[in-house]
Protein backbone atom coordinates (compact mmCIF):
# COMPACT_ATOMS: atom_id res chain seq x y z
CA UNK A 1 0.00 0.00 0.00
CA UNK A 2 3.01 2.36 1.12
CA UNK A 3 4.65 1.26 -2.00
CA UNK A 4 2.06 2.30 -4.01
CA UNK A 5 1.33 5.69 -2.67
CA UNK A 6 4.80 5.96 -3.07
CA UNK A 7 5.46 5.33 -6.77
CA UNK A 8 2.28 7.39 -7.32
CA UNK A 9 4.22 10.36 -6.33
CA UNK A 10 6.90 10.03 -4.10
CA UNK A 11 7.42 13.86 -3.70
CA UNK A 12 3.88 14.69 -1.86
CA UNK A 13 4.39 11.59 -0.27
CA UNK A 14 8.07 12.18 1.16
CA UNK A 15 6.06 16.00 2.04
CA UNK A 16 3.50 14.36 3.71
CA UNK A 17 5.57 12.42 6.17
CA UNK A 18 8.26 15.18 6.61
CA UNK A 19 5.06 17.31 8.17
CA UNK A 20 3.66 14.44 9.68
CA UNK A 21 6.84 13.62 11.48
CA UNK A 22 7.40 17.59 12.11
CA UNK A 23 3.91 17.43 13.84
CA UNK A 24 4.41 14.54 15.64
CA UNK A 25 7.66 15.14 17.38
CA UNK A 26 6.72 18.84 18.26
CA UNK A 27 3.65 17.44 19.89
CA UNK A 28 5.96 15.47 21.91
CA UNK A 29 8.35 18.12 22.44
CA UNK A 30 5.12 20.33 23.50
CA UNK A 31 4.58 17.28 26.36
CA UNK A 32 7.96 17.32 27.46
CA UNK A 33 8.15 21.11 27.78
CA UNK A 34 4.82 20.91 30.10
CA UNK A 35 6.16 17.99 32.09
CA UNK A 36 9.49 19.88 33.00
CA UNK A 37 7.10 23.13 33.38
CA UNK A 38 5.07 20.92 35.55
CA UNK A 39 8.31 19.32 37.60
CA UNK A 40 9.27 22.63 37.93
CA UNK A 41 12.23 22.49 35.15
CA UNK A 42 11.53 25.43 33.53
CA UNK A 43 11.56 29.21 34.96
CA UNK A 44 12.62 31.04 31.94
CA UNK A 45 10.55 34.41 31.16
CA UNK A 46 10.67 32.93 27.72
CA UNK A 47 8.32 29.62 28.67
CA UNK A 48 5.16 31.69 26.74
CA UNK A 49 6.94 31.49 23.61
CA UNK A 50 7.77 28.08 23.09
CA UNK A 51 4.54 27.31 24.43
CA UNK A 52 3.09 29.29 21.78
CA UNK A 53 5.48 28.43 19.18
CA UNK A 54 5.30 24.69 19.72
CA UNK A 55 1.53 24.24 19.61
CA UNK A 56 1.28 26.51 16.71
CA UNK A 57 4.17 23.90 14.90
CA UNK A 58 1.56 21.26 16.13
CA UNK A 59 -1.19 23.16 14.51
CA UNK A 60 0.45 24.09 10.93
CA UNK A 61 2.31 21.17 10.45
CA UNK A 62 -0.90 18.72 11.16
CA UNK A 63 -2.70 20.84 9.09
CA UNK A 64 -0.19 20.57 5.93
CA UNK A 65 0.40 16.99 6.21
CA UNK A 66 -3.42 16.15 6.02
CA UNK A 67 -4.19 18.54 3.26
CA UNK A 68 -1.91 17.31 0.99
CA UNK A 69 -2.72 14.03 1.78
CA UNK A 70 -6.11 14.47 1.23
CA UNK A 71 -5.35 16.47 -2.07
CA UNK A 72 -3.06 13.75 -2.98
CA UNK A 73 -5.09 11.02 -1.93
CA UNK A 74 -8.60 12.47 -3.73
CA UNK A 75 -6.20 12.53 -7.13
CA UNK A 76 -4.80 9.18 -6.63
CA UNK A 77 -8.61 7.41 -6.10
CA UNK A 78 -9.25 9.66 -9.20
CA UNK A 79 -6.80 8.48 -11.57
CA UNK A 80 -7.18 4.95 -10.21
CA UNK A 81 -10.73 4.84 -11.25
CA UNK A 82 -10.38 6.41 -14.82
CA UNK A 83 -7.09 3.61 -15.13
CA UNK A 84 -9.02 0.82 -14.31
CA UNK A 85 -11.99 2.43 -16.46
CA UNK A 86 -9.59 2.32 -19.63
CA UNK A 87 -8.30 -0.68 -18.89
CA UNK A 88 -11.57 -2.08 -19.16
CA UNK A 89 -12.38 -0.63 -22.55
CA UNK A 90 -9.46 -1.57 -24.05
CA UNK A 91 -9.36 -5.46 -23.26
CA UNK A 92 -10.95 -7.97 -25.16
CA UNK A 93 -14.30 -8.50 -24.74
CA UNK A 94 -13.69 -12.11 -24.32
CA UNK A 95 -11.95 -11.17 -20.65
CA UNK A 96 -14.13 -9.28 -19.46
CA UNK A 97 -17.37 -11.94 -20.26
CA UNK A 98 -15.12 -14.02 -18.28
CA UNK A 99 -14.62 -11.60 -15.48
CA UNK A 100 -18.37 -10.75 -15.29
CA UNK A 101 -19.80 -7.48 -14.71
CA UNK A 102 -20.51 -7.90 -10.72
CA UNK A 103 -16.40 -8.38 -10.10
CA UNK A 104 -15.40 -5.52 -12.79
CA UNK A 105 -18.14 -3.51 -10.43
CA UNK A 106 -16.58 -4.55 -7.34
CA UNK A 107 -12.56 -3.47 -8.48
CA UNK A 108 -14.36 0.56 -9.37
CA UNK A 109 -16.14 0.56 -5.99
CA UNK A 110 -15.04 -1.38 -3.51
CA UNK A 111 -11.42 -1.90 -3.97
CA UNK A 112 -11.66 1.80 -4.98
CA UNK A 113 -12.89 3.41 -2.05
CA UNK A 114 -11.08 0.62 0.33
CA UNK A 115 -8.00 1.96 -1.12
CA UNK A 116 -8.78 5.50 -0.90
CA UNK A 117 -9.98 4.87 3.23
CA UNK A 118 -6.75 3.52 3.88
CA UNK A 119 -4.12 6.50 2.17
CA UNK A 120 -6.49 8.80 3.78
CA UNK A 121 -5.52 7.75 7.23
CA UNK A 122 -2.02 8.19 5.98
CA UNK A 123 -1.15 11.26 7.68
CA UNK A 124 -2.70 10.67 11.06
CA UNK A 125 -0.37 7.55 11.02
CA UNK A 126 2.86 9.76 10.22
CA UNK A 127 1.40 12.09 12.94
CA UNK A 128 1.15 9.25 15.59
CA UNK A 129 4.03 7.00 14.60
CA UNK A 130 5.96 10.54 15.31
CA UNK A 131 4.63 11.51 18.32
CA UNK A 132 5.34 7.92 19.61
CA UNK A 133 9.04 8.01 18.71
CA UNK A 134 9.54 11.72 19.78
CA UNK A 135 7.77 10.18 23.59
CA UNK A 136 10.45 7.53 23.50
CA UNK A 137 13.25 9.96 22.65
CA UNK A 138 11.93 12.00 25.20
CA UNK A 139 11.78 8.88 27.74
CA UNK A 140 15.40 7.95 27.01
CA UNK A 141 16.12 11.65 28.00
CA UNK A 142 14.49 10.82 31.32
CA UNK A 143 15.87 6.98 32.08
CA UNK A 144 17.94 5.18 29.71
CA UNK A 145 17.31 1.90 31.40
CA UNK A 146 13.32 2.10 31.45
CA UNK A 147 13.36 3.47 27.69
CA UNK A 148 15.15 -0.11 26.65
CA UNK A 149 12.58 -2.08 28.79
CA UNK A 150 10.20 0.01 26.43
CA UNK A 151 11.77 -0.84 23.20
CA UNK A 152 12.19 -4.54 24.35
CA UNK A 153 8.55 -4.66 24.81
CA UNK A 154 7.77 -3.04 21.70
CA UNK A 155 10.09 -5.33 20.27
CA UNK A 156 8.05 -8.07 21.67
CA UNK A 157 5.05 -6.83 20.54
CA UNK A 158 5.85 -6.41 17.05
CA UNK A 159 7.80 -9.81 16.68
CA UNK A 160 4.22 -10.94 18.03
CA UNK A 161 2.10 -9.13 15.68
CA UNK A 162 4.37 -10.74 12.92
CA UNK A 163 3.13 -13.78 14.12
CA UNK A 164 -0.20 -13.64 14.19
CA UNK A 165 -1.23 -11.11 11.33
CA UNK A 166 -1.85 -14.28 8.73
CA UNK A 167 -4.76 -15.11 10.47
CA UNK A 168 -6.54 -11.67 10.08
CA UNK A 169 -5.61 -10.94 6.73
CA UNK A 170 -6.93 -14.65 5.76
CA UNK A 171 -10.30 -13.44 6.40
CA UNK A 172 -10.07 -10.40 4.78
CA UNK A 173 -9.24 -11.93 1.79
CA UNK A 174 -12.20 -14.52 1.96
CA UNK A 175 -15.06 -11.70 2.58
CA UNK A 176 -13.43 -9.70 -0.57
CA UNK A 177 -14.11 -12.91 -2.48
CA UNK A 178 -17.32 -13.08 -1.36
CA UNK A 179 -18.08 -9.28 -2.22
CA UNK A 180 -17.48 -10.60 -5.50
CA UNK A 181 -20.61 -13.61 -5.13
CA UNK A 182 -22.48 -11.25 -3.04
CA UNK A 183 -22.43 -8.12 -6.03
CA UNK A 184 -22.94 -10.64 -7.94
CA UNK A 185 -26.39 -11.64 -6.35
CA UNK A 186 -27.17 -7.61 -6.03
CA UNK A 187 -27.16 -7.30 -9.73
CA UNK A 188 -29.15 -10.33 -10.43
CA UNK A 189 -31.45 -8.38 -7.95
CA UNK A 190 -31.72 -5.32 -9.96
CA UNK A 191 -31.77 -7.18 -13.35
CA UNK A 192 -34.35 -9.20 -12.25
CA UNK A 193 -36.17 -7.72 -9.92
CA UNK A 194 -39.51 -7.63 -11.81
CA UNK A 195 -39.47 -11.37 -12.09
CA UNK A 196 -38.74 -11.79 -8.75
CA UNK A 197 -41.55 -9.70 -7.64
CA UNK A 198 -44.22 -11.27 -9.16
CA UNK A 199 -43.19 -14.74 -7.61
CA UNK A 200 -42.66 -14.64 -3.65
CA UNK A 201 -41.61 -18.43 -3.85
CA UNK A 202 -38.93 -17.69 -6.24
CA UNK A 203 -37.40 -14.07 -4.88
CA UNK A 204 -37.72 -16.01 -1.12
CA UNK A 205 -35.63 -18.65 -2.60
CA UNK A 206 -33.38 -16.30 -4.52
CA UNK A 207 -32.44 -14.45 -1.21
CA UNK A 208 -31.94 -17.46 0.93
CA UNK A 209 -30.04 -19.24 -1.94
CA UNK A 210 -28.01 -16.95 -3.36
CA UNK A 211 -27.85 -13.22 -1.25
CA UNK A 212 -28.53 -14.56 2.34
CA UNK A 213 -25.99 -16.98 2.16
CA UNK A 214 -22.97 -14.61 0.69
CA UNK A 215 -23.85 -12.23 2.74
CA UNK A 216 -23.43 -14.63 5.76
CA UNK A 217 -20.07 -15.19 4.44
CA UNK A 218 -19.13 -12.24 4.20
CA UNK A 219 -20.12 -11.21 7.90
CA UNK A 220 -18.83 -14.07 9.06
CA UNK A 221 -15.16 -13.30 7.48
CA UNK A 222 -15.37 -9.65 8.05
CA UNK A 223 -16.27 -10.60 11.95
CA UNK A 224 -13.57 -13.37 12.00
CA UNK A 225 -10.94 -10.66 10.52
CA UNK A 226 -12.21 -7.42 13.30
CA UNK A 227 -12.36 -10.21 15.78
CA UNK A 228 -8.78 -11.52 15.01
CA UNK A 229 -7.28 -7.46 15.02
CA UNK A 230 -9.31 -6.64 18.03
CA UNK A 231 -7.47 -9.74 19.90
CA UNK A 232 -4.36 -8.10 18.35
CA UNK A 233 -5.27 -4.89 19.90
CA UNK A 234 -5.80 -6.15 23.26
CA UNK A 235 -3.02 -7.95 23.29
CA UNK A 236 -1.31 -4.26 22.39
CA UNK A 237 -2.99 -3.03 25.47
CA UNK A 238 -1.99 -5.78 27.84
CA UNK A 239 1.39 -5.25 26.99
CA UNK A 240 1.28 -1.82 27.60
CA UNK A 241 -0.19 -2.05 30.86
CA UNK A 242 2.01 -4.37 32.07
CA UNK A 243 4.75 -2.37 31.11
CA UNK A 244 3.49 0.28 33.70
CA UNK A 245 2.89 -2.36 35.87
CA UNK A 246 6.49 -3.08 35.82
CA UNK A 247 7.73 0.75 35.87
CA UNK A 248 5.25 1.61 38.91
CA UNK A 249 6.34 -1.68 41.37
CA UNK A 250 9.18 -3.99 39.19
CA UNK A 251 11.46 -1.09 38.63
CA UNK A 252 11.97 0.49 41.75
CA UNK A 253 12.84 -2.71 43.25
CA UNK A 254 15.61 -3.63 40.64
CA UNK A 255 17.15 -0.10 40.88
CA UNK A 256 16.11 3.56 42.33
CA UNK A 257 14.63 6.03 40.01
CA UNK A 258 13.51 9.10 41.35
CA UNK A 259 9.95 10.17 41.91
CA UNK A 260 9.53 12.68 39.38
CA UNK A 261 10.82 10.18 36.58
CA UNK A 262 8.64 7.58 37.38
CA UNK A 263 6.00 10.45 37.21
CA UNK A 264 7.08 11.78 33.93
CA UNK A 265 7.12 7.97 32.45
CA UNK A 266 3.35 7.64 33.46
CA UNK A 267 1.83 10.44 32.33
CA UNK A 268 3.82 10.30 28.96
CA UNK A 269 2.52 6.14 28.70
CA UNK A 270 -0.67 7.73 29.80
CA UNK A 271 -0.40 9.95 26.57
CA UNK A 272 1.06 7.67 24.06
CA UNK A 273 -1.81 5.20 25.20
CA UNK A 274 -4.13 7.35 22.20
CA UNK A 275 -1.52 7.32 19.56
CA UNK A 276 -0.86 3.74 20.27
CA UNK A 277 -4.19 2.25 19.72
CA UNK A 278 -4.64 4.54 16.37
CA UNK A 279 -1.68 2.80 15.27
CA UNK A 280 -2.93 -0.62 16.02
CA UNK A 281 -6.56 0.20 15.08
CA UNK A 282 -6.23 1.31 11.96
CA UNK A 283 -4.07 -2.04 10.64
CA UNK A 284 -7.25 -3.38 10.01
CA UNK A 285 -8.54 -0.76 7.18
CA UNK A 286 -4.47 -1.21 6.02
CA UNK A 287 -4.52 -5.15 5.76
CA UNK A 288 -8.28 -4.65 3.40
CA UNK A 289 -6.67 -1.61 1.35
CA UNK A 290 -3.36 -4.16 0.82
CA UNK A 291 -5.86 -7.03 -0.61
CA UNK A 292 -7.94 -4.73 -2.25
CA UNK A 293 -4.73 -3.14 -4.00
CA UNK A 294 -3.84 -6.68 -4.51
CA UNK A 295 -7.10 -7.26 -6.34
CA UNK A 296 -6.90 -4.04 -8.38
CA UNK A 297 -3.19 -5.70 -9.33
CA UNK A 298 -4.38 -8.53 -10.62
CA UNK A 299 -7.00 -7.16 -12.94
CA UNK A 300 -4.16 -4.74 -14.00
CA UNK A 301 -2.10 -8.03 -14.72
CA UNK A 302 -4.69 -9.92 -16.38
CA UNK A 303 -6.08 -7.39 -18.57
CA UNK A 304 -3.60 -5.01 -19.40
CA UNK A 305 -1.68 -8.64 -21.23
CA UNK A 306 -3.75 -8.80 -23.48
CA UNK A 307 -4.47 -5.15 -24.06
CA UNK A 308 -5.18 -4.87 -28.16
CA UNK A 309 -2.29 -2.53 -29.54
CA UNK A 310 -3.05 -0.38 -32.27
CA UNK A 311 0.14 -1.34 -34.09
CA UNK A 312 -1.04 -1.14 -37.91
CA UNK A 313 -4.42 0.32 -39.11
CA UNK A 314 -6.23 -1.79 -41.60
CA UNK A 315 -6.32 0.53 -44.62
CA UNK A 316 -7.83 2.67 -43.31
CA UNK A 317 -11.73 3.56 -43.43
CA UNK A 318 -12.10 2.64 -47.38
CA UNK A 319 -14.04 -0.26 -47.42
CA UNK A 320 -13.53 -2.91 -50.69
CA UNK A 321 -14.40 -6.39 -49.16
CA UNK A 322 -14.21 -8.26 -45.53
CA UNK A 323 -13.46 -11.86 -45.76
CA UNK A 324 -13.85 -14.66 -43.28
CA UNK A 325 -11.40 -17.84 -44.27
CA UNK A 326 -11.77 -21.14 -42.44
CA UNK A 327 -13.02 -19.09 -39.37
CA UNK A 328 -14.26 -21.28 -35.91
CA UNK A 329 -14.89 -20.24 -32.53
CA UNK A 330 -16.16 -22.62 -29.78
CA UNK A 331 -17.80 -22.19 -26.13
CA UNK A 332 -17.50 -24.98 -23.66
CA UNK A 333 -20.24 -26.15 -21.98
CA UNK A 334 -18.89 -27.16 -18.54
CA UNK A 335 -22.30 -29.04 -17.26
CA UNK A 336 -22.69 -31.29 -20.46
CA UNK A 337 -19.08 -32.02 -20.89
CA UNK A 338 -19.18 -30.45 -25.08
CA UNK A 339 -18.62 -27.69 -27.10
CA UNK A 340 -20.76 -25.15 -29.51
CA UNK A 341 -18.02 -25.44 -32.38
CA UNK A 342 -18.62 -22.41 -35.24
CA UNK A 343 -17.49 -22.70 -38.13
CA UNK A 344 -15.37 -23.55 -40.28
CA UNK A 345 -16.52 -20.27 -42.00
CA UNK A 346 -15.91 -18.74 -45.42
CA UNK A 347 -17.54 -15.65 -46.58
CA UNK A 348 -17.34 -12.79 -48.25
CA UNK A 349 -18.63 -9.08 -47.74
CA UNK A 350 -18.78 -6.66 -50.40
CA UNK A 351 -19.84 -2.57 -49.96
CA UNK A 352 -23.62 -2.20 -50.63
CA UNK A 353 -24.59 -5.33 -49.88
CA UNK A 354 -27.46 -6.39 -47.71
CA UNK A 355 -27.18 -9.65 -45.79
CA UNK A 356 -29.26 -11.59 -43.92
CA UNK A 357 -27.88 -13.82 -41.24
CA UNK A 358 -31.35 -16.53 -40.58
CA UNK A 359 -31.31 -19.82 -38.36
CA UNK A 360 -32.80 -21.20 -35.22
CA UNK A 361 -31.81 -20.42 -31.65
CA UNK A 362 -28.50 -21.78 -30.73
CA UNK A 363 -27.72 -22.59 -34.28
CA UNK A 364 -24.55 -19.28 -33.85
CA UNK A 365 -26.00 -16.51 -35.79
CA UNK A 366 -24.48 -13.82 -32.57
CA UNK A 367 -21.41 -15.44 -32.76
CA UNK A 368 -20.84 -15.50 -36.17
CA UNK A 369 -21.69 -11.29 -35.56
CA UNK A 370 -19.56 -11.00 -32.62
CA UNK A 371 -16.35 -12.63 -34.19
CA UNK A 372 -17.21 -10.29 -37.91
CA UNK A 373 -17.21 -7.41 -35.25
CA UNK A 374 -13.99 -8.48 -33.63
CA UNK A 375 -15.70 -8.65 -30.63
CA UNK A 376 -14.71 -12.53 -30.37
CA UNK A 377 -11.96 -13.77 -31.84
CA UNK A 378 -11.48 -16.62 -34.20
CA UNK A 379 -10.04 -19.96 -33.02
CA UNK A 380 -9.14 -20.78 -36.36
CA UNK A 381 -8.90 -19.26 -39.75
CA UNK A 382 -8.57 -15.38 -40.47
CA UNK A 383 -10.97 -12.30 -40.99
CA UNK A 384 -9.60 -9.52 -43.75
CA UNK A 385 -10.22 -6.37 -43.84
CA UNK A 386 -9.67 -4.84 -47.09
CA UNK A 387 -6.38 -6.64 -47.78
CA UNK A 388 -5.46 -6.70 -44.06
CA UNK A 389 -5.29 -9.68 -41.93
CA UNK A 390 -7.21 -8.92 -38.31
CA UNK A 391 -5.01 -9.54 -35.56
CA UNK A 392 -4.45 -8.64 -31.75
CA UNK A 393 -2.39 -5.71 -32.69
CA UNK A 394 -4.94 -4.08 -35.43
CA UNK A 395 -8.05 -5.32 -34.30
CA UNK A 396 -8.87 -2.25 -32.27
CA UNK A 397 -8.74 0.05 -35.08
CA UNK A 398 -10.67 -2.65 -37.21
CA UNK A 399 -13.63 -2.54 -35.00
CA UNK A 400 -14.00 1.11 -35.82
CA UNK A 401 -15.36 0.43 -39.16
CA UNK A 402 -18.63 -1.09 -37.57
CA UNK A 403 -22.00 0.50 -35.82
CA UNK A 404 -24.21 -2.73 -34.48
CA UNK A 405 -27.23 -2.87 -32.65
CA UNK A 406 -26.76 -5.87 -30.48
CA UNK A 407 -30.28 -7.77 -29.53
CA UNK A 408 -29.46 -6.92 -25.95
CA UNK A 409 -27.97 -3.09 -26.68
CA UNK A 410 -27.68 -0.57 -23.94
CA UNK A 411 -29.05 3.02 -24.96
CA UNK A 412 -26.31 5.95 -23.70
CA UNK A 413 -28.62 8.85 -22.60
CA UNK A 414 -26.69 11.19 -24.96
CA UNK A 415 -25.01 11.16 -28.29
CA UNK A 416 -21.30 10.51 -27.47
CA UNK A 417 -18.84 11.31 -29.75
CA UNK A 418 -21.12 13.32 -32.40
CA UNK A 419 -20.63 16.22 -33.30
CA UNK A 420 -24.57 17.35 -32.47
CA UNK A 421 -24.28 20.92 -33.21
CA UNK A 422 -23.43 20.71 -36.92
CA UNK A 423 -25.72 17.81 -37.55
CA UNK A 424 -28.95 18.92 -36.21
CA UNK A 425 -30.43 19.19 -39.65
CA UNK A 426 -29.67 15.44 -39.78
CA UNK A 427 -30.55 14.44 -36.47
CA UNK A 428 -34.09 16.20 -37.02
CA UNK A 429 -34.53 14.44 -40.35
CA UNK A 430 -33.75 10.81 -38.58
CA UNK A 431 -35.92 11.06 -35.74
CA UNK A 432 -38.56 11.94 -38.23
CA UNK A 433 -37.88 8.68 -40.18
CA UNK A 434 -37.95 7.30 -36.92
CA UNK A 435 -41.17 8.45 -36.21
CA UNK A 436 -39.48 9.68 -32.74
CA UNK A 437 -39.64 13.89 -33.41
CA UNK A 438 -42.61 13.62 -31.17
CA UNK A 439 -41.22 11.81 -28.20
CA UNK A 440 -37.14 12.97 -28.09
CA UNK A 441 -35.15 16.30 -28.48
CA UNK A 442 -31.66 16.41 -28.28
CA UNK A 443 -31.06 18.89 -25.57
CA UNK A 444 -27.31 20.04 -25.17
CA UNK A 445 -25.66 16.67 -26.77
CA UNK A 446 -28.51 14.44 -24.71
CA UNK A 447 -31.60 12.86 -25.15
CA UNK A 448 -34.61 14.79 -23.82
CA UNK A 449 -36.15 11.27 -22.75
CA UNK A 450 -34.83 7.67 -22.47
CA UNK A 451 -37.56 6.43 -20.67
CA UNK A 452 -39.46 4.99 -23.47
CA UNK A 453 -41.12 1.48 -25.15
CA UNK A 454 -38.38 -0.82 -26.07
CA UNK A 455 -39.25 -0.66 -29.62
CA UNK A 456 -39.15 3.53 -29.23
CA UNK A 457 -35.51 2.93 -27.40
CA UNK A 458 -34.35 0.37 -30.41
CA UNK A 459 -34.89 3.44 -32.65
CA UNK A 460 -32.99 5.70 -30.58
CA UNK A 461 -29.95 3.08 -31.04
CA UNK A 462 -30.46 3.02 -34.48
CA UNK A 463 -30.43 6.82 -34.98
CA UNK A 464 -27.51 6.64 -33.12
CA UNK A 465 -25.95 4.38 -35.43
CA UNK A 466 -26.53 6.04 -38.47
CA UNK A 467 -24.63 9.29 -37.19
CA UNK A 468 -22.01 7.33 -37.08
CA UNK A 469 -21.97 6.58 -40.61
CA UNK A 470 -19.93 3.42 -40.11
CA UNK A 471 -19.01 1.40 -43.98
CA UNK A 472 -20.59 -1.88 -41.85
CA UNK A 473 -23.66 -1.99 -40.09
CA UNK A 474 -25.05 -5.15 -38.31
CA UNK A 475 -28.04 -5.54 -36.45
CA UNK A 476 -29.20 -8.53 -34.25
CA UNK A 477 -32.66 -9.40 -34.49
CA UNK A 478 -33.00 -5.83 -34.46
CA UNK A 479 -36.79 -5.81 -35.69
CA UNK A 480 -37.79 -8.04 -33.15
CA UNK A 481 -39.78 -5.45 -30.43
CA UNK A 482 -41.38 -3.39 -33.55
CA UNK A 483 -44.71 -3.47 -34.71
CA UNK A 484 -45.67 -4.70 -38.11
CA UNK A 485 -45.93 -1.34 -39.80
CA UNK A 486 -42.47 0.06 -38.61
CA UNK A 487 -41.15 -3.82 -39.65
CA UNK A 488 -42.15 -2.84 -43.28
CA UNK A 489 -40.48 0.58 -42.97
CA UNK A 490 -37.09 -0.98 -41.47
CA UNK A 491 -36.85 -3.85 -43.82
CA UNK A 492 -38.54 -2.03 -47.20
CA UNK A 493 -37.23 1.20 -46.43
CA UNK A 494 -34.27 2.10 -43.64
CA UNK A 495 -32.19 -0.95 -44.52
CA UNK A 496 -32.19 -0.72 -48.55
CA UNK A 497 -31.44 3.28 -47.80
CA UNK A 498 -28.31 2.05 -46.42
CA UNK A 499 -27.46 -0.03 -48.86
CA UNK A 500 -28.35 2.78 -51.85
CA UNK A 501 -25.67 4.87 -49.26
CA UNK A 502 -22.97 1.71 -50.10
CA UNK A 503 -23.02 0.77 -46.55
CA UNK A 504 -22.84 -2.91 -45.97
CA UNK A 505 -25.68 -4.77 -43.45
CA UNK A 506 -25.56 -7.62 -41.34
CA UNK A 507 -29.26 -8.31 -40.29
CA UNK A 508 -29.80 -11.43 -38.19
CA UNK A 509 -33.35 -12.26 -38.32
CA UNK A 510 -36.48 -14.57 -37.98
CA UNK A 511 -39.08 -12.27 -40.56
CA UNK A 512 -38.98 -14.43 -43.28
CA UNK A 513 -42.03 -12.48 -44.50
CA UNK A 514 -39.01 -9.89 -45.73
CA UNK A 515 -36.18 -12.42 -46.58
CA UNK A 516 -37.05 -11.76 -50.31
CA UNK A 517 -35.55 -8.60 -49.70
CA UNK A 518 -32.35 -9.34 -48.89
CA UNK A 519 -29.22 -9.72 -51.70
CA UNK A 520 -28.00 -12.70 -49.79
CA UNK A 521 -29.75 -14.72 -47.28
CA UNK A 522 -27.25 -17.14 -45.07
CA UNK A 523 -28.77 -19.80 -43.28
CA UNK A 524 -26.93 -21.48 -40.30
CA UNK A 525 -27.55 -24.84 -38.39
CA UNK A 526 -25.50 -25.78 -35.47
CA UNK A 527 -22.62 -23.45 -36.50
CA UNK A 528 -22.61 -24.36 -39.93
CA UNK A 529 -23.17 -22.77 -42.86
CA UNK A 530 -26.18 -25.11 -44.52
CA UNK A 531 -27.77 -22.70 -47.27
CA UNK A 532 -26.95 -19.46 -49.09
CA UNK A 533 -28.92 -17.76 -51.00
CA UNK A 534 -29.68 -14.84 -53.42
CA UNK A 535 -33.11 -13.56 -53.65
CA UNK A 536 -32.86 -10.40 -55.26
CA UNK A 537 -30.97 -11.95 -58.32
CA UNK A 538 -33.06 -14.68 -58.39
CA UNK A 539 -36.03 -12.00 -58.29
CA UNK A 540 -34.16 -10.16 -61.25
CA UNK A 541 -33.84 -13.20 -63.40
CA UNK A 542 -36.92 -14.87 -62.38
CA UNK A 543 -38.66 -11.15 -63.04
CA UNK A 544 -40.49 -12.07 -60.22
CA UNK A 545 -42.73 -9.28 -58.35
CA UNK A 546 -43.26 -10.91 -55.14
CA UNK A 547 -40.81 -11.92 -52.68
CA UNK A 548 -40.04 -15.74 -52.53
CA UNK A 549 -39.75 -16.95 -48.79
CA UNK A 550 -36.27 -19.03 -48.48
CA UNK A 551 -38.19 -22.58 -48.36
CA UNK A 552 -39.73 -21.65 -51.91
CA UNK A 553 -36.10 -20.98 -53.06
CA UNK A 554 -34.34 -23.69 -51.21
CA UNK A 555 -36.86 -26.19 -53.26
CA UNK A 556 -36.65 -24.48 -56.62
CA UNK A 557 -32.94 -25.07 -55.95
CA UNK A 558 -32.68 -21.04 -57.21
CA UNK A 559 -29.32 -19.09 -56.34
CA UNK A 560 -28.07 -22.14 -53.74
CA UNK A 561 -24.72 -23.16 -53.83
N1 LIG B 1 -20.72 -16.57 -23.61
C1 LIG B 1 -21.03 -17.84 -23.91
N2 LIG B 1 -20.49 -18.85 -23.21
C2 LIG B 1 -20.78 -20.12 -23.49
N3 LIG B 1 -21.60 -20.50 -24.50
C3 LIG B 1 -22.16 -19.55 -25.23
C4 LIG B 1 -21.91 -18.16 -24.99
N4 LIG B 1 -22.60 -17.43 -25.90
C5 LIG B 1 -23.25 -18.32 -26.67
N5 LIG B 1 -23.00 -19.59 -26.27
C6 LIG B 1 -23.50 -20.82 -26.88
O1 LIG B 1 -23.25 -20.74 -28.27
C7 LIG B 1 -24.37 -21.22 -29.01
C8 LIG B 1 -24.74 -20.20 -30.09
O2 LIG B 1 -25.21 -19.03 -29.45
P1 LIG B 1 -25.64 -17.75 -30.29
O3 LIG B 1 -26.00 -16.70 -29.32
O4 LIG B 1 -24.59 -17.45 -31.28
O5 LIG B 1 -26.93 -18.30 -31.03
P2 LIG B 1 -28.00 -17.49 -31.91
O6 LIG B 1 -28.12 -18.23 -33.21
O7 LIG B 1 -27.67 -16.06 -31.98
O8 LIG B 1 -29.32 -17.73 -31.05
P3 LIG B 1 -30.63 -16.79 -30.87
O9 LIG B 1 -31.41 -16.85 -32.14
O10 LIG B 1 -31.35 -17.46 -29.75
O11 LIG B 1 -30.15 -15.44 -30.53
C9 LIG B 1 -25.50 -21.46 -28.02
O12 LIG B 1 -25.68 -22.85 -27.94
C10 LIG B 1 -25.00 -20.92 -26.71
O13 LIG B 1 -25.30 -21.80 -25.67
Amino acid sequence: MLKFLWRSSWVTMAGVMLTGIVAGLSNAALLAFINTRLAGGLTDFADPVWFVGLALTVLTSRFVSHYWLNRFSTKTIRDLRLHISRLILRAPYPDLQRLGKAQLLGHLTEDVTTIAGASELFPVLCINFAIVAGCMAYLSWLSWQLAAVLAGVILFGITTFQLCKNIPTRYVRGAREEYDRLSQGFCALTEGVRELKLHRHRSEAFVAGSLAASAEAYRRDSLRAAAAYLAINQWTQLLYFLTIGVILYGFPVWRSVGAEVISGYILVFLFMMSPLTILTSSLPAFSRAKVALHKVLQLDDSLAGTLTIDLAEPDGPHFDRLAMRGVTHAFHREKENRQFRLGPIDLDFRPGELVFLVGGNGSGKTTLAMILLGLYHPEQGTVIWNDSVIHAGNRDVYMQNFSAIFADFYLFDALYGVDVANRQALIDDYLARLHLSHKVEIVDGAFSSVNLSQGQRKRLALLAAYLEDRPFYVFDEWAADQDPEFKQVFYAELLPALKARGKTVLAITHDDKYFHLADRCIKLEEGRITAIEYPQAYRQTAGAETGASIEALASSDGGIR
